[in-house]
């Protein structure tokens, strides 16, 4: 094609151009193709504006008009990490039901949540955005069963990966995770001697993900160990990103499809190989004869059998496993963390709920820390303050339309609760931005009384809930007990503001710095 020229002069450049098109485009024909497609796009996309302004079905639900007639408002804060606030801003104005975009809705009521969420008595579910996970095909072989559409899919693989998830799998598990929390206390105590301040986001990370490694391919990354970052690690922060991005770009429809066209090559490229890698791991551990209780052992007979689930299908629930599994389990610890660091009268009462039920470290295992109600307390409010995933989960309204809090949502509209905002409206929470585990005490002051907790669903709601929600518990719990029976521990003034992060799909990771003093 000649510099300069134009797509539009004939149908043969046309078809050229878009063979080579990443090349062609990005050097040599922007201007033309600009000029091309200038006219069309100056009319259309205010016509489109008012269009979803006015006339749209979803025109009487309130927000700015801006979010109504456009996405770029939401974009904007995405890209900034500041969305979450956003939402908590909007709701705080227009009050439970806002039109973040002109096809999204975001609800904050408890009613809401169940319809969005749950099993709708009867009625169809509402899917995920299963969009996100289109690449799971074409790097596995088999879509990850958290974006299946069909709920009869999604219910078949759900069946069978929960005898991992069960109280019995769990009670089997736990030598693993006492191990790896007794690796990080030993690590610790060598810092702590040696006088060294601790980022501990680092280090909730190497345990959470080791133990998670562990439970999904029943061989260790050994982070914990090494003290370091496995790059396991990196590929799952960048493609948490990047499915923010993808979020983002699906919205977007044609646009969309036009710009994924320009992902670099090498992103592509580190996505195979990463999932090349799973594959191997999955297969070692399928060739592994063992009882040692993985999640591997508790679906083992299942695999590949009628009704089961197939090896790729597997490649594709483990990579899942490790995403979910890990970052967010970290985020739970480092918040409680810095959170009681914060508040040292709540600290001080969590220290004498497990210092006087221990004399010592190996004593702290699950069967005497489930039963903390203090412990249990400063968990829930972690979670309310900073749930690790901020933002919500899309669902999206199928056949039909659905009713939401008494008005008709049609068909296709893209619906969530975001989590924090949701749990920091005063609508919903007494003094939201104030730390209080006593709120979730049987023995609840009487100024807390009212909070909504059924809002509260860090975990999401319904068949697609978290199906990792009572290991993140137990995990939690032991390992935080644990730093609290070994240590006295002292935020550094740098982390003073660490709970002020952007968000991008998950919340930025910044290190928590901690000096430990052993007891
Ligand atoms: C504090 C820690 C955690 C939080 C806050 C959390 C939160 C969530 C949320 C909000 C969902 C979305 C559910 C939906 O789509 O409605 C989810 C799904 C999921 N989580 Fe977790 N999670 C945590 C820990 C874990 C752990 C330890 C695992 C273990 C492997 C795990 C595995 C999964 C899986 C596999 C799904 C998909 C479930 C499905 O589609 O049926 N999560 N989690």
């Amino acid at each position: 094609m000649e510099r300069g020229a134009c797509w539009c002069a004939s149908d043969s450049r046309i078809s050229q151009a878009r063979v080579t098109y990443p090349h062609v485009c990005l050097k040599h024909t922007a201007n033309p193709v600009l000029v091309c497609l200038c006219p069309q796009v100056a009319l259309a996309v205010p016509v489109q504006f008012l269009y979803n302004v006015y006339l749209h079905p979803l025109a009487h639900f309130p927000g700015p008009m801006l979010n109504r007639g456009s996405n770029i408002p939401k974009m904007i804060h995405q890209i900034r990490g500041t969305v979450h606030e956003e939402m908590l801003r909007l709701h705080q104005i227009y009050g439970p039901v806002v039109r973040l975009a002109p096809n999204e809705l975001t609800y904050t009521s408890a009613t809401a949540l169940k319809e969005i969420y749950g099993n709708r008595g009867g009625k169809k579910s509402m899917p995920p955005q299963t969009a996100l996970g289109k690449h799971d095909k074409m790097m596995f072989g088999a879509t990850a069963f958290i974006w299946l559409e069909s709920h009869a899919e999604h219910l078949r693989h759900r069946k069978i990966l929960a005898t991992s998830f069960s109280e019995s799998s769990l009670r089997a598990q736990e030598p693993i995770i006492l191990g790896y929390a007794q690796q990080l206390t030993n690590q610790l105590r060598g810092r702590a001697a040696r006088g060294e301040v601790v980022d501990l986001w680092a280090w909730f990370n190497y345990l959470t993900f080791d133990v998670i490694g562990d439970l999904t391919f029943g061989e260790p990354f050994d982070c914990v160990k090494d003290g370091q970052f496995h790059p396991w690690i990196s590929f799952i922060f960048s493609n948490l990103t990047n499915m923010m991005y993808s979020q983002m770009i699906i919205t977007m429809g044609i646009f969309g499809t036009f710009i994924e066209m320009l992902v670099p090559k090498k992103i592509w490229a580190e996505a195979i190989s990463h999932a090349q890698a799973t594959r191997d791991k999955v297969d070692r551990r399928l060739a592994r004869k063992t009882e040692r209780p993985d999640f591997v052992t508790g679906f083992m007979k299942h695999i590949n059998q009628p009704g089961g689930i197939t090896s790729n299908e597997l490649y594709a629930d483990s990579n899942i496993f490790l995403m979910a599994g890990s970052e967010t389990s970290a985020t739970l610890l480092a918040v409680a963390v810095y959170y009681l660091l914060r508040n040292p009268q709540k600290l001080a009462k969590l220290q004498e709920e497990i210092r006087s039920a221990f004399s010592r470290e190996e004593d702290v295992t699950f069967g005497p820390v489930s039963k903390m109600p203090y412990l249990l307390a400063v968990i829930n409010e972690s979670l309310r303050m900073h749930p690790p995933l901020p933002a919500g989960i899309n669902r999206t309204v199928s056949s039909g339309g659905a009713f939401i809090d008494d008005q008709l949502v049609p068909e296709g509209t893209i619906l969530q609760v975001p989590h924090w905002a949701a749990f920091h409206l005063e609508a919903n929470f007494q003094d939201p931005l104030v730390f209080v585990p006593e709120r979730w005490l049987e023995a609840c002051p009487a100024r807390y009384i009212n909070d909504n907790r059924d809002v509260f669903q860090p975990f999401s709601y319904g068949q697609r809930n978290c199906i990792g929600r009572s290991l993140a518990y137990m995990e939690a719990k032991i390992t935080l007990a644990r730093l609290i029976m070994t240590f006295d521990m002292e935020l550094m003034p740098e982390s003073a503001g660490w709970n002020q992060q952007r968000v991008f799909l998950l919340w930025e990771k910044r290190p928590l710095y901690v000096r430990l003093t052993a007891r």
